[in-house]
């Protein structure tokens, strides 16, 4: 992509918590933004409010921000698509908009997760959905949408294989409240936005058991381990693993409780069945998806994440969490570094 492409209109497919956040943060900055979401309603309604009710209540859309309803024509004009809906709708987004996107349209995401069933990165989903011609970039980072949506400071990463287009899509959000860096590693971004969102679950369980700041900061920790042989095994760099979108995104969804992963095994920690718990957070979760394709891409790699696989036990095989405890307490005593070998 050229350095003089133009992005602007930006088309944000998902009118949820992230989406608006995102497309607010870039109108805020003077650039014109669509914003697109299935439900009529909900288009209805912040057409005529001028906010985000439902996902963002009480904060003022932007000028240049407009909600549209005709995706297809909008798609057909934007200079560039950013979609910001749950993993599981990903495929379903692209299918959507492959027919109508100009050649060289350039298309970027703030999901997090992984293809479902396949495990698949979206990067690799994306580029074979839509072919060469769009250059493609990911948006990941420590960034709670209320946060970003309210002004208030917070920094994220735009990782793509097109230094041109990173650069270029970091500019709309970059502010004085809103530092934005890029990096040319979307694999080792996407595995740190993916696995820390099963690992925020297992503080979620850890805390909700009542067990102390130490075991958080052991599944903090022994989980960043598990995130960089992952990342390893799959060809990441290990540095991106100590950015905003590995350690900073780990650390934000473990401790804060306006992450909804960590939500969610809180309330499995505290007693609530797995069901009950989902019902109770009653908004995306996407760690409980991440978790298994997580594991199955590990299982694939042949590397251990005896964290994750505890969580996939206490979601999918009705384990108790206090027995998962145990079986991570009681593994085989392990060396944390081995001297080099001459
Ligand atoms: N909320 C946050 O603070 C952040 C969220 N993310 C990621 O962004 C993604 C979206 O999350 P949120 O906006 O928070 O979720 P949300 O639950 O607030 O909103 C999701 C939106 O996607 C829409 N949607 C679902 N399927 C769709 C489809 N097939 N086509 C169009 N729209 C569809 C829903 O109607 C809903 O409006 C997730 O992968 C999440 O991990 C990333 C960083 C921050
Ligand atoms: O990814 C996020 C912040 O960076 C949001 O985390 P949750 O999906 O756990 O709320």
């Amino acid at each position: 992509m050229s350095e003089q492409a133009n992005l602007s209109p930006t088309l944000v497919l998902g009118a949820g918590a992230w989406g608006t956040a995102l497309a607010m943060a870039m109108a805020r900055n003077g650039h014109e933004t669509w914003l697109w979401g299935r439900d009529k309603q909900h288009y209805l309604q912040m057409q005529t409010s001028r906010e985000n009710a439902k996902y963002l209540p009480g904060i003022a859309f932007p000028d240049a921000l407009s909600v549209v309803d005709d995706v297809h024509k909008a798609i057909q004009s934007c200079g560039h698509v950013l979609i910001s809906v749950p993993s599981k709708a990903f495929v379903e987004s692209l299918q959507m908009i492959k027919p109508m996107l100009a050649a060289k349209t350039p298309v970027s995401w703030a999901t997090k997760g992984l293809a479902p069933d396949t495990g698949e990165l979206l990067y690799d989903v994306a580029r074979s959905a839509l072919g060469e011609s769009h250059p493609l970039a990911v948006i990941s980072g420590p960034s709670f949408a209320a946060e970003v949506a309210a002004n208030l400071p917070t920094a994220f990463t735009v990782a793509s294989e097109d230094g041109d287009f990173a650069k270029q899509l970091a500019g709309l959000f970059h502010s004085p409240t809103l530092r934005v860096y890029t990096t040319y590693d979307v694999l080792g971004v996407q595995i740190g936005g993916t696995v820390k969102n099963v690992l925020a679950i297992s503080a979620g369980i850890s805390d909700g058991l009542g067990y102390g700041a130490n075991a958080r900061a052991a599944l903090i920790t022994r989980g960043m381990a598990e995130i960089r042989r992952l990342a390893a095994a799959l060809g990441a760099e290990t540095e991106t693993l100590f950015g905003l979108s590995g350690i900073g995104d780990l650390i934000l969804t473990c401790t804060d409780d306006q992450s909804r992963n960590r939500q969610l095994g809180l309330a499995i920690g505290r007693g609530l069945s797995v069901d009950d718990a989902v019902k109770f957070v009653g908004k995306t979760v996407e760690g409980m998806d991440a978790a298994r394709e997580v594991m199955l891409r590990a299982r694939q790699a042949d590397i251990e994440m005896p964290i994750v696989e505890q969580v996939c036990k206490i979601l999918f095989e009705g384990y108790d969490p206090r027995e998962s405890v145990q079986a991570l307490l009681c593994r085989e005593q392990k060396a944390e570094l081995t001297p080099p070998v001459n």
